[in-house]
């Protein structure tokens, strides 16, 4: 957790100035519109992808997937259909060189689709990005029959030397902190000569979300997937070899994303409507549905998207994040403006993500007056009057988010490097200002 001084320029978060009245239309998911570019890289076919979310974390996937000789044709559909991506799948070539920068969908899922390409494919990112888990997939892929050159740490930068094929077959993984490591293996697995079979060894699974996501964006694409949940063996999953079909496929708006608009309602006893919100979905965003109406919301699913209404009243909450791990920034910030105490459980994992989360909240929330303490495996928030100051986002789009929830409250909370929300979502700050009717 370092501040880097090159990326210091403060943002004045906005500080609201009564009730948001809003309809805000969220970009695509990162989850998907990742999954969606691997998939349709790995299939046997062209597909598309309308509405992709374009963010420095899918930008990085497609340029990764081009420099290993996958065609990537950008463009706009007739109207109301909105951008789209076209993918033409070729022979995965190397050598090509791969920047992961700080996605945890590139660094995991990209190294077991390099296992396919004709040479070396070189992996390296940001400077945290050595410092993410990597081990269940380089480890995994050794097992299953590929060379991975690396330092010995178990982490990047390091070189897969893709022999234009892979053997596949069982594997274990601990997947302990990280869910990625098994969506990557899986979604990889169709195109191995056994396909694969992930057997999860370790403690508890995070993010089971994401590999249901995993899951069905693989069935969907025509893959054969046996489950704990389709009455397999629980934490074991089993993918069947065989071709993938191209789709065309739209992008679901990013839930996660979501987030910190719907907590402008909340924070303010406002409203917020976000088109697009799907009636089924797999993004562990959709679970907000039912925190932020614990804290003190209500919601109402309509055909045309999600209406969100705060009561003027924010409660504290008592919750297993487990699942939807990346939910948690945003509902410490809430939590932060409750009327009273809350504690966030079961996100140990979070030390490892785009920052220590744990500690970058507890720190930044606390300098600005409040009373956070870190548990062993997650925070106890006691909310206490705040005061403006500087909030630091460690190069953590969803520490700069929090950030400006928090800043909606309280007068003079200034952002650093609110750019840092490029990496999944570039127009933040004008859909913030755009909001708030500025
Ligand atoms: O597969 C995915 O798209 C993700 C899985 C989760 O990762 P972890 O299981 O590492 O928390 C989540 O936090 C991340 O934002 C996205
Ligand atoms: C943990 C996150 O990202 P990544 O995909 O880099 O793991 C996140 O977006 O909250």
């Amino acid at each position: 957790m370092t501040v880097n001084p090159a990326h210091t320029p403060l943002w004045p978060a906005p500080h609201a100035s009564g009730a948001v009245d809003a309809t805000v239309h969220v970009p695509g998911s990162k989850s998907v519109t990742n999954r969606a570019l691997v998939l349709a890289a790995l299939a046997s076919e062209p597909g598309w992808l309308r509405r992709p979310l374009r963010s420095r974390d899918t930008v990085l996937m497609a340029e990764a997937l081009r420099a290993m000789g996958v065609e990537i044709e950008e463009g706009v559909g007739p109207d109301g259909t909105g951008e789209f991506w076209r993918v033409i799948p070729a022979g995965l070539r190397g050598p090509a060189t791969v920047d992961v920068g700080n996605a945890g969908t590139v660094m995991r899922f990209l190294p077991p689709v390099a296992t396919l390409a004709d040479g070396p494919v070189r992996f390296d990112g940001d400077p945290r990005s050595y410092e993410r888990p990597l081990h269940g997939v380089i480890d995994a892929l050794r097992v299953l029959g590929a060379r991975v050159d690396d330092d010995g740490r178990g982490s990047l930068p390091l070189t897969v030397q893709g022999g234009g094929a892979l053997e596949g077959g069982p594997v274990e993984v601990d997947a302990s902190s990280s869910s990625q490591f098994v969506s990557a293996l899986l979604l990889s697995g169709p195109r191995f000569n056994q396909g694969v079979e992930v057997r999860h060894t370790g403690s508890a699974l995070p993010s089971m979300p994401h590999i249901r996501m995993t899951v069905d964006m693989l069935r969907a694409v025509g893959a054969q997937v046996d489950t704990p949940e389709s009455g397999g063996e629980p934490n074991v999953w089993r993918v069947t070899p065989g071709a993938l079909l191209g789709r065309d496929l739209t992008i679901e708006p990013d839930l996660s994303n979501a987030q910190p608009f719907l907590a402008a309602a909340l924070v303010t006893g406002g409203k917020v409507v976000i088109p697009d919100w799907p009636s089924r979905t797999t993004q562990p965003g959709d679970r907000l549905r039912e925190i932020f109406t614990e804290m003190g919301g209500s919601c109402e699913l309509t055909d045309f998207g999600l209406v969100f209404t705060g009561s003027g009243a924010i409660h504290g909450i008592d919750v297993d994040l487990g699942e939807v791990g990346e939910l948690t920034p945003g509902i410490a910030a809430v939590a932060a403006l409750a009327d009273s105490p809350s504690t966030l459980r079961n996100v140990a994992h979070l030390r490892l993500h785009e920052t220590d989360r744990l500690a970058a909240l507890t720190k930044e929330i606390n300098e600005l007056g409040g009373d956070v303490t870190e548990t062993a495996d997650g925070l106890h928030i006691r909310p206490r009057p705040l005061h403006g100051g500087v909030f630091h986002t460690y190069e953590d789009h969803r520490m700069a988010t929090a950030g400006a929830v928090v800043g909606l409250a309280v007068e003079g909370v200034e952002i650093e490097n609110v750019a840092t929300t490029a990496k999944t979502l570039p127009d933040f700050p004008d859909l913030w200002t755009g909001m708030l009717g500025a």
